[in-house]
């Protein structure tokens, strides 16, 4: 029997534990927890991202901003509303959304925000903390904590012995989800692009991790039988089926396929990507935490 992980389930109970720190620490401090999300274009994915992130921040009981900025913002004056964010003491949580439009450069913006207030968990400060196995202090990135959720709830939080293989090398993903997995005491392969003999790397793997933006490209003979599989792919292709000029979302695994060799595998939509925006929420409550001095939820 294979598993399909209900991401939507596991978002709506971390976001159930989110509420529920809110309003203690609200009680306890008097502190709201505030959340500022920045956007900058006319990206319709971005806009619908930063729409559901207001809208989640506000059924937590966050305080919840948004700054809306033109296309043609200059990278100083996203500086400039950083360093406001920064200098604010009602938010706790500072979120740049990407990819910013060119020609901004998305780094000095990232590594200007407060590494107390980086709720994506990308300023060099927090993934260095990651890479020193600090997970007290720091904040992690939202979709590979997120993952990490999905694989604590199918094998638990010691992996010794276990193989994992991650596919993909970003700063946003691949780096920090094989951080959590080696933190966890697994065994770890980062795969990319110019990795040899790919599907013989991932046979190894009892939890495999794909990220690598390829629509269905791990197949049920890259799989071990049993594993765990978690597809980190947000994929659109075309799906004449549906008719013309319509498309659907896929992952970077073939699912049906993958499917009937897993043991635990993740769907999408719905798996990996709600736990992204619920982790984000997670992040912003445990820096109001940590501002005011208390301790923090564990998610
Ligand atoms: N600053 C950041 N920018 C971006 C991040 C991020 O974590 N921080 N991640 C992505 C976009 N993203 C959140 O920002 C995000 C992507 C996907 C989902 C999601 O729930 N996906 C659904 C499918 C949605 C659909 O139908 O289109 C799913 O997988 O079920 C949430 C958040 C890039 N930018």
């Amino acid at each position: 029997m294979t598993t399909v992980i209900d991401g939507k389930n596991v978002a709506a109970s971390v976001i159930q534990t989110v509420k529920s720190a809110t309003a203690a620490l609200e009680k306890s401090s008097g502190v709201t927890t505030g959340l500022a999300v920045v956007i900058v274009g006319d990206d319709p994915a971005s806009h619908a991202y930063v729409g559901s992130k207001g809208r989640m921040a506000k059924e937590c009981g966050f305080k919840s901003v948004q700054h809306t900025l033109p296309a043609e913002t200059s990278q100083e004056e996203l500086a400039a509303l950083v360093a406001t964010l920064n200098a604010d003491p009602s938010i706790h949580g500072i979120l740049v959304q990407l990819p910013l439009p060119k020609p901004l450069d998305s780094e000095p913006i990232i590594q200007s925000i407060l590494p107390e207030k980086d709720v994506d968990g990308l300023s060099i400060a927090n993934a260095g903390k990651l890479a020193i196995g600090d997970l007290k202090t720091g904040l992690v990135s939202c979709t590979p904590a997120g993952a990490m959720v999905f694989v604590r709830r199918t094998h638990g939080e010691d992996l010794s012995g276990l193989n994992a293989v991650v596919i993909g090398r970003s700063n946003l993903f691949g780096k920090p989800m094989a951080q959590l997995l080696l933190n966890a005491n697994a065994t770890v392969t980062i795969a990319h692009s110019r990795t040899k003999n790919l599907a013989e790397v991932c046979r190894n793997a009892d939890i495999l991790v794909a990220a690598v933006g390829r629509p269905e490209m791990v197949k049920a003979d890259w799989v071990k039988p049993g594993a765990t599989v978690i597809d980190v792919g947000i994929n659109r292709v075309p799906a004449p089926e549906r008719g013309e000029g319509k498309t659907r979302l896929v992952g970077d695994v073939a699912f049906d396929e993958v499917f009937a060799v897993a043991s635990t595998i993740t769907p999408v939509p719905g798996g990996v990507g709600p736990m992204t925006i619920a982790m984000l929420m997670a992040n912003t409550v445990i820096a109001a935490h940590r501002a005011a001095g208390q301790t923090p939820p564990q998610f």
